[in-house]
């Protein structure tokens, strides 16, 4: 089984629709304002139009007012909801659409505690704990963390590139893998080669 492949961060059509044509089966929009890959409703109706069937559309939220998450949704059409911060599995089902929850791993987090309290989620998102900054660092964390048996299904991010997600593939059997950093020239600017290597690799290391 090959993973699914979600690039995160997303700021323009060209580039969104050029990453699903590459094989990308998700992308990510960024919503919040801190991150140098932060979108508004305009732009971001503007990327989910320019994407071909079949393609999921992800919008992320950081602990965001809850009225900010719903006027998103009144103006973006986003397949699926992503909570980056530190939100209540109430907040999180009170949008009434399908969520992924992220998590940030440290050595003592309990991944199967977190699946329980989100069973309702579609997956968790494993991302790496940088202190001060939710996400979208560039920062791997030690794979050996997650725990086996997992009950929903495990999003792999944090640190992936080119260059090391087949290893990641091949030890962490996850469901799907997430990318930001590792496909950018430059902070907040993708690149349409790094994206196509790092899908090439992941596919060449599908898993049995
Ligand atoms: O991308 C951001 O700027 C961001 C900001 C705040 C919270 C989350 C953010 N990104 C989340 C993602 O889904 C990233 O793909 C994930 O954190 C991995 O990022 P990276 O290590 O840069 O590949």
């Amino acid at each position: 089984m090959t993973p699914r492949i979600k690039i995160c961060g997303l700021r323009d059509a060209k580039t969104a629709a050029a990453a699903a044509r590459l094989g990308a089966d998700a992308i990510g929009l960024v919503f919040y304002p801190p991150s140098p890959r932060n979108v508004d409703a305009v732009v971001a109706r503007a990327i989910c139009g320019a994407l071909p069937p079949f393609v999921t559309s992800v919008g992320l939220f950081v602990d965001a007012d809850p009225a900010l998450v719903r006027a998103v949704l009144d103006q973006v059409p986003l397949d699926l909801l992503q909570f980056h911060g530190d939100e209540a599995p109430d907040y999180c089902r009170a949008f009434g659409r399908p969520y992924m929850k992220a998590v940030r791993v440290k050595h003592d987090v309990n991944l199967l505690e977190y699946a329980a309290r989100y069973a309702d989620a579609r997956g968790l998102l494993v991302d790496a704990f940088v202190d001060g900054v939710p996400g979208g660092t560039g920062a791997a964390f030690d794979w050996r963390l997650l725990p086996p048996g997992l009950p929903l299904p495990l999003v792999l991010s944090g640190g992936l590139d080119p260059d090391n997600v087949a290893a990641a593939v091949a030890q962490v059997r996850p469901w799907a893998v997430d990318v930001s950093s590792g496909v950018e020239a430059r902070r907040g600017v993708k690149d349409l080669a790094r994206i196509a290597a790092f899908i090439q690799a992941v596919r060449a290391a599908s898993i049995e």
